[in-house]
């Protein structure tokens, strides 16, 4: 196995050839030690872990080998961000901001943004793959039975059936849910995929949901010349995390723009012939030329075969840690990243990848692997330290528990909050910086299980969080850890003083 093939596959921009057909694929075998329906991140790095490991692998994708992230998702939408970010951080620096004097050339950003998916071509991710060892079968696949698969190659009406000797790993991810709000799904609005690949600016801009998806969607596209309002049926945007959160962010998209409304309920959508959409809340009417919905994501699960290995059609894949259905007998069926809802990022699903992976070839040597916490076979790190960043300015940095779900975990803890701007770091990066850090502590073992951030940038400070979280570092060690001056991590030590040491 060379070193490349080592590598993780890279998010690339290339100028790439046409993508294959299906007569052109390479002919299947009828057994591979491993089959992964789903090529998107989790799936290429499952198929990637295996084959580095001595095993062969089948890769079944029916779209585009990347999946969301790549062409719909992380890196679209980081794209669209990342302009107005620089802009605005430019522009917060006097004698840089004298220097800037136009605003954001939507042409280039959308270009830019198109090259960072290769123009939805993935012939490179295609080459990865097949210089890595896999073999990428393009199509639909769908469970036949115990071990067993079927693959519908694009551009082919024969169906072909393979079988895995080791395990069957679903990758298959999530897909937008559209709430039952009467005559929305009928306007065709646009959900994700669409928002983060649209070729014009969109006039009036309506997004349903203040998620993660909403805010930094509203951000991108009222900073690109839109007109959004963004409505939340919650009391805040981000309602899940640290009350603050929301507060700064709702802040921050006004600024921008964005028509922030949180607790309406939408009550219908409505379109008279091509004109404008009419929004009906109980707060009023809203009058939009185009509608995003973002209201959460749900396993992509339709018209896999479930039912063939006894499951539900629709049954939620429920896995120990090494990402092992565990309603399934016999311990060869696997589901990792979205499709098993544990958490919905590409890095947290990637990481179930390398786990679940080493776990079956582990287990294809004859181990017995158990996935005990922390162990290289178990994703333990899904339960209580996934870390987040929402890529909006300022970004939001989180990870572990916010205080309220520590306190329902039963945990007691002590929490200390600092403001971002009064650390010096901070405030030589941008004159008026804003934002806030919180700590949340574990009271009786005296270690770090909750991490938050709201400032420009501070996606940067989170990994540091993260390794306090996971190595359960005690506080009078992390006194230690001295953060550089005049770096904006200098909040650990005022965070830690908060606290008392
Ligand atoms: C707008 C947006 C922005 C995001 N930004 C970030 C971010 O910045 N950072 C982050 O960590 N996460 C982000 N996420 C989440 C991230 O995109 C997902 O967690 C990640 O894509 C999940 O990867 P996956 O491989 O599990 O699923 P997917 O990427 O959905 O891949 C699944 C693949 O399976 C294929 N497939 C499905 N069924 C079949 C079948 N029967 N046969 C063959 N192929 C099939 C699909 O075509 C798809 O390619 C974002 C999500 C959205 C919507
Ligand atoms: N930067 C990132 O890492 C990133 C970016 C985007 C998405 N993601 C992933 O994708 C997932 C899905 O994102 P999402 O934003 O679609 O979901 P989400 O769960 O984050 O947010 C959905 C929001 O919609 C609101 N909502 C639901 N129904 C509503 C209704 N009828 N009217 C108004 N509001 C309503 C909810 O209260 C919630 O605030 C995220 O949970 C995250 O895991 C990650």
């Amino acid at each position: 196995m060379s070193d490349s093939a080592s590598e993780e596959r890279p998010h690339t921009r290339a100028e790439e050839p046409p993508r294959q057909t299906g007569a052109e694929q390479t002919p299947l075998d009828r057994t591979y030690d491993v089959v992964v329906i789903g090529g998107g991140a989790v799936g290429e790095n499952v198929a990637a872990r295996v084959v580095q490991r001595g095993l062969s692998a089948l890769l079944i994708e029916q779209e585009l080998l990347g999946g969301e992230c790549s062409y719909w998702a992380c890196m679209p939408s980081k794209a669209l961000l990342r302009p107005g970010e620089v802009l605005r951080a430019a522009r917060a620096v006097p004698g840089a901001a004298q220097a800037v004097t136009g605003d954001l050339d939507v042409r280039a950003v959308l270009e830019r943004r198109d090259a960072f998916t290769s123009n939805w071509n993935d012939s490179s991710q295609v080459r990865w793959a097949e210089q890595t060892g896999i073999t990428v079968a393009r199509g639909r696949g769908r469970l036949d039975g115990p071990r067993r698969v079927v693959v519908q190659l694009s551009g082919d009406t024969e169906e072909r059936p393979v079988e895995a000797r080791h395990a069957v790993v679903l990758c298959t991810g999530s897909q937008p849910s559209i709430p039952p709000i009467p005559g929305l799904r009928e306007l065709r609005p646009w959900t994700s995929r669409e928002a983060t690949s649209a070729k014009e600016v969109p006039k009036r801009l309506a997004i349903v949901g203040g998620g993660v998806v909403g805010c930094e969607m509203a951000q991108a596209w009222a900073r690109l010349g839109s007109q959004v309002v963004l409505l939340e049926r919650g009391e805040r945007v981000l309602e899940a995390l640290e009350p603050f959160v929301g507060d700064l962010l709702a802040d921050a998209l006004r600024a921008d723009g964005v028509d922030v409304r949180t607790g309406v309920a939408l009550r219908s959508a409505s379109r008279e012939g091509e004109g404008p959409v009419t929004l009906a809340t109980d707060d009023g009417e809203i009058t939009a030329d185009t509608v995003l919905v973002a209201t959460g994501r749900a396993p992509r699960t339709a018209g896999l075969g479930l039912e063939t290995v006894g499951l539900e059609p629709d049954a939620r894949l429920d896995v120990d840690d090494s990402c092992r259905v565990t309603a399934v007998e016999g311990g060869w069926l696997y589901a990792a990243g979205d499709v098993n809802g544990r958490a919905l990022f590409t890095h947290q699903g990637k990481y179930q990848a390398r786990m679940c992976g080493d776990a079956i070839a582990a287990r294809a040597r004859g181990e017995h692997a158990s996935p005990v916490a922390w162990s290289p076979f178990a994703a333990t790190a899904d339960h209580h330290a996934v870390p987040a960043v929402v890529f909006t300015d300022p970004q939001v940095a989180t990870v572990g528990y916010t205080e309220a779900q520590a306190r329902d975990e039963g945990i007691s803890v002590r929490a200390v909050e600092h403001d971002l701007g009064q650390v010096a770091g901070a405030a030589l990066r941008a004159d008026g910086y804003t934002g806030r850090a919180k700590l949340v502590v574990d009271q009786e073992r005296l270690v770090v299980v909750g991490f938050t951030a709201v400032g420009p940038e501070v996606g940067e400070l989170l990994h540091a969080a993260t390794v306090a979280i996971v190595g359960e570092v005690p506080l009078d060690r992390l006194w230690h850890a001295v953060p550089a001056f005049p770096t904006v991590s200098e909040v650990w030590l005022r965070l830690l003083e908060a606290y008392g040491l």
